[in-house]
C-alpha cells in the first residue's frame, strides 16, 4: 500500500513537471526556422545576396522565421501581415537598432540617427532632423539648386547624344545625386580629392559596404578584437577620412559666417549647436554623425532608385512609351520638367511604385532590435533579437500580388497603395517610428531625375541589345545597386 502512494506521488510530480514544462515551452515557442549548425547557426546559409537567400528560405519556413547568426537571434519577416505586426502593432518594442560595429567605428559611436539606439537621444535627434533639416520648407529652399544641377546634367548628356555614344548612366546619375547632396548638406561642391583620392562616391559606397557585410564581430562579440576579416582596420581608416574631411567642412563654415537666406544643413546644425539651446548634448561629433547620415542616406538611395527605374523602362519599351506620352501631355516638348509637374505625372508614379515593389533599394531595411521580450502572433521573440524585414520578399509575395514577377505598373490603376508606410505590401521606405524621414526629399529627387531623363532623351541599349536581355543582377550592400552599370545611348528629343 505504502509503495502505491509512493508511485502515485511520483506520477503526479512527473505529470505536473511535464505540464509546466509543456506550458513553458508553449510560452517560449520560437518562430519556425531551418535547421542550423553548431556555432555558426544559420550564417552559412547567406550568400552574396542575403535578401534573395532569405526570400527562398522563408518559402519553406513561413513569414515569421527564426534564424541564429552566431550568438545573435534573428527574426526574419517576409509577409505584409507580419511586417504590420512588427512595424505597427508592436512598433515601440522593435524601434531600436542593434549594436553595430560599423556604426560604432564610422558613425562616432552610433551617434547618428540611422543606427542610433532607441532612447531620448535618438528621439530628440530625429525630431531635430525632421523639423529643421527635412521639413517641406527646407526641402523647397533647395529647389533652385536641384534645377541648376539638372540643367548641367542634361547639357552634359546632350554632348553624348550629339556623338551617338553610350553613356554609363549609373555613374552619371550617381555623380548627379552626389553633387546635389553635397550642395544641400555642405552648401557647395567640394572636389573629389578634398575627401580622398577615391572621391565621394567611392568613399560613401565603401561605408555602405562595410555596414552591410556580415561582420563576425557583430555575431561573435568576443571575436571583434581579433578582427579576423580585417574589417575593423578598414572601418577605422574610413572613419579617419570622414572625420578629417568633416572637420574641414565645419571650419569652412565657421570661417564663412552667415550664409544668408538658404542655409545648408551644416549651417543649420552649427547654429543649433552654438545657440546652446539644445535640450540634449549636441557637439561636433553629433554634427559630423548627422552630416554623414544625410549624405549617405540621400546619395546612393536616390541613385540606385533611378537606376532600377530606368532599367525597367528600358526592358519594357511599351511602358517607356506611355511615360513619354504622359510627359508630352503634361509638360510638352518645349521645356524641361519642373518640380511642380511631378504630382500630375500619374503613370510615372505607378512606374516608380512598381519598380520599388520589385527592387526595393534597401531590401532588408536597416535591422530593427527587440528592446524587450515579447510575443508576436503566438511566437516568443527574445529580447535583443534583430528584426530583419525582407521587403524584397514582401514585394514578391503571391498572396499580396497577382503575377508578382511581372513588371506591370497598371496594377496600381485605381489602387490607393502608396510607398509611405501605410500599406505593408509595399515598404521601400520602411514604416513606423524608424521609417525613412527623408521620404519626401527622396521621392522628389527620384521622380525629377527619371522624368527629366525620359522627357529630354530617347534611350537605346548599346549594340542593338534586345530589351529583355538587359542584365538585372544585383549587388548587395545597405543599398542594392545594379551589379553591372547601366549603359545606354541618348538622343535629344526636346524642341529647343
Ligand atoms: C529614394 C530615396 C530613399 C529611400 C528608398 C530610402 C529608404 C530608407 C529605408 C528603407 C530606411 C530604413 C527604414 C527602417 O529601418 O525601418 C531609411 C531610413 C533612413 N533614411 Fe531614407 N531613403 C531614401 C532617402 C533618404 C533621404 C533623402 C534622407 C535624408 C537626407 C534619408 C534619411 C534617412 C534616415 C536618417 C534614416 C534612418 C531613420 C531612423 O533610423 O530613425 N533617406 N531610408
Amino acid at each position: 500500500m505504502e509503495l502505491g502512494w509512493f508511485w502515485l506521488t511520483v506520477m503526479v510530480v512527473v505529470a505536473g513537471s511535464l505540464v509546466s514544462l509543456a506550458r513553458r515551452k508553449k510560452m517560449k515557442r520560437l518562430p519556425p526556422g531551418p535547421k542550423g549548425v553548431p556555432i555558426l547557426g544559420h550564417l552559412h546559409m547567406l550568400g552574396k545576396n542575403p535578401h534573395q537567400d532569405l526570400h527562398r528560405i522563408a518559402k519553406d519556413h513561413g513569414p515569421i522565421m527564426y534564424m541564429q547568426f552566431g550568438f545573435v537571434p534573428n527574426i526574419v519577416v517576409s509577409s505584409p501581415e507580419a511586417a504590420e505586426l512588427f512595424l505597427k502593432t508592436h512598433d515601440l518594442v522593435f524601434a531600436s537598432r542593434p549594436p553595430h560595429q560599423a556604426a560604432k567605428y564610422i558613425s562616432w559611436d552610433q551617434r547618428n540617427l540611422s543606427f542610433g539606439a532607441y532612447g531620448p537621444y535618438w528621439r530628440n535627434m530625429r525630431k531635430l532632423c525632421t523639423l529643421e533639416l527635412l521639413s517641406t520648407l527646407k526641402i523647397n529652399s533647395f529647389q533652385p539648386m536641384r534645377r541648376e544641377e539638372l540643367r548641367l546634367f542634361v547639357e552634359s548628356l546632350k554632348g553624348a547624344a550629339g556623338e551617338r555614344v553610350a553613356v554609363d548612366l549609373s555613374d552619371k546619375v550617381a555623380s548627379l545625386t552626389a553633387e546635389m547632396s553635397c550642395r544641400m548638406v555642405f552648401g557647395k561642391k567640394y572636389d573629389d580629392q578634398d575627401i580622398d583620392e577615391r572621391g565621394f562616391k567611392k568613399v560613401i559606397q565603401e561605408g555602405m559596404k562595410l555596414a552591410a557585410v556580415p561582420n563576425l564581430g557583430d555575431y561573435f562579440p568576443f571575436l571583434g578584437v581579433l578582427d579576423l576579416q580585417g574589417l575593423t582596420r578598414k572601418m577605422k581608416a574610413l572613419a579617419k577620412v570622414f572625420d578629417d574631411f568633416f572637420e574641414k567642412v565645419i571650419e569652412d563654415h565657421v570661417g564663412a559666417g552667415d550664409h544668408g537666406e538658404t542655409k545648408d544643413i551644416v549651417d543649420t546644425m552649427m547654429s543649433i549647436m552654438q545657440s546652446g539651446e539644445c535640450e540634449f548634448q549636441f557637439d561636433r561629433r553629433h554634427v559630423k554623425a548627422i552630416m554623414l547620415d544625410m549624405l549617405a542616406a540621400s546619395m546612393d538611395t536616390a541613385a540606385a532608385s533611378v537606376d532600377w527605374i530606368l532599367s525597367e523602362l528600358l526592358r519594357n519599351p511599351a511602358v517607356m512609351e506611355k511615360v513619354k506620352k504622359e510627359l508630352e501631355q503634361v509638360v510638352g516638348l518645349k521645356r524641361m520638367v519642373e518640380e511642380s509637374d511631378l504630382d500630375r505625372l500619374e503613370y510615372l508614379n505607378m512606374v516608380v511604385k512598381e519598380t520599388y515593389r520589385l527592387h526595393p533599394v534597401a531590401p532588408l531595411l536597416i535591422p530593427h532590435y527587440a528592446r524587450e521580450e515579447s510575443t508576436v502572433d503566438g511566437y516568443n521573440i527574445p529580447k535583443e533579437s534583430r528584426i530583419i524585414v525582407n521587403t524584397y520578399a514582401i514585394g514578391r509575395d503571391p498572396n499580396a500580388w497577382t503575377d508578382p514577377e511581372k513588371f506591370l505598373p497598371e496594377r496600381f490603376v485605381g489602387s490607393d497603395i502608396d510607398v509611405r508606410g501605410q500599406h505593408f505590401q509595399l515598404l521601400p521606405f520602411g514604416s513606423g517610428r524608424r521609417g525613412c524621414p527623408g521620404i519626401q526629399l527622396g521621392l522628389i529627387q527620384v521622380r525629377l531625375i527619371v522624368s527629366q531623363l525620359v522627357h529630354c532623351f530617347d534611350w537605346q541599349l548599346p549594340n542593338d541589345m534586345p530589351p529583355k536581355e538587359l542584365n538585372m543582377d544585383e549587388d548587395f550592400s545597405l543599398v542594392v545597386t545594379r551589379a553591372n552599370p547601366l549603359m545606354a545611348i541618348p538622343s535629344f528629343r526636346l524642341q529647343n
